[in-house]
């Protein structure tokens, strides 16, 4: 399990250099793996411009799109084509614009009846890809997990004071009353589970934030998080600049 201390800092000059960093490591990552490759994708608005340039320059062709499956970090429970929505923003960015199969995206918008039902049928169909229920720290349920950071500290979905940071037993948990809408997350257990997590930080608002995450300030949501594998902060120059 690897903690804040021992996560690995790269500062790149600004969000497209970063983009451009951030997608040259997932290019390296998926080459040297020969066979299913798996990607926890974040939300929000700093990994817009990695998708974008995943799909519009030679990462395109180069990405082993047939065996690349991507996956959500969280979800807000909106429908499909909502500007909060986001699978519209990753659709936009990066889904319509690369030779990505139908079945490689999990899950595809569905219209679930309720916040925890739409939880339970994403841990049904990531139990069906990891092809057991129970996490083996072995065999991680994702080569990449990215992740944003929150201005108080939260990640994916999961906020500061809120039930779901406590969800140990299941690997997606919903979210109501944190946020003007429902979301769906994926817990600690299942972002945990991942061979690499990576934080991508940009903007001098995110300084204060990303400095007491750096000092493992484990009021923060995003503090607390273990990976099997290994940490990563990405962050602009914006971000990265101490106070
Ligand atoms: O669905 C979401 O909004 C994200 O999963 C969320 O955790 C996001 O990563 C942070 O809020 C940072 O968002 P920005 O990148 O927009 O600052």
């Amino acid at each position: 399990m690897t903690g804040i201390s021992d996560a690995k800092l790269e500062v790149l000059p600004d969000p497209d250099a970063l983009a451009r960093r951030v997608a040259a490591w997932l290019l390296a990552a998926a080459t040297a793996k020969q066979d299913r490759f798996a990607v926890a994708l974040s939300g929000g608005s700093t990994p817009r411009r990695l998708y974008e340039h995943l799909a519009d320059t030679a990462c395109r062709d180069s990405f082993p799109w047939s065996r690349a499956h991507w996956f959500w970090g969280d979800e807000r429970f909106v429908p499909a084509d909502d500007a909060k929505s986001n699978y519209r923003m990753v659709r936009e960015a990066l889904l319509s614009r690369a030779p990505i199969p139908a079945g490689n995206i999990h899950p595809m918008p569905t219209t679930p009846s309720s916040p925890e039902a739409a939880a339970s049928a994403y841990e049904r169909e990531l139990k069906s890809f990891y092809g057991a229920d129970r996490l083996d720290s072995a065999q991680p349920l994702f080569d990449v997990t990215l992740l944003g950071l929150g201005l108080d500290g939260h990640t994916a979905s999961l906020f500061p004071g809120t039930p779901a940071l406590g969800v140990r037993d299941r690997w997606v948990a919903a979210v109501v009353g944190a946020e003007p809408e429902a979301r769906i997350t994926l817990t600690y257990p299942a972002l945990e589970s991942s061979r690499r997590v990576a934080f991508l930080i940009s903007g001098s608002e995110k300084r204060e934030i990303l400095t007491r995450l750096r000092r493992g300030d484990e009021s923060l949501p995003a503090a607390r998080l273990r990976p099997v594998g290994s940490l990563w902060f990405f962050a602009d120059a914006a971000a990265a600049a101490f106070p």
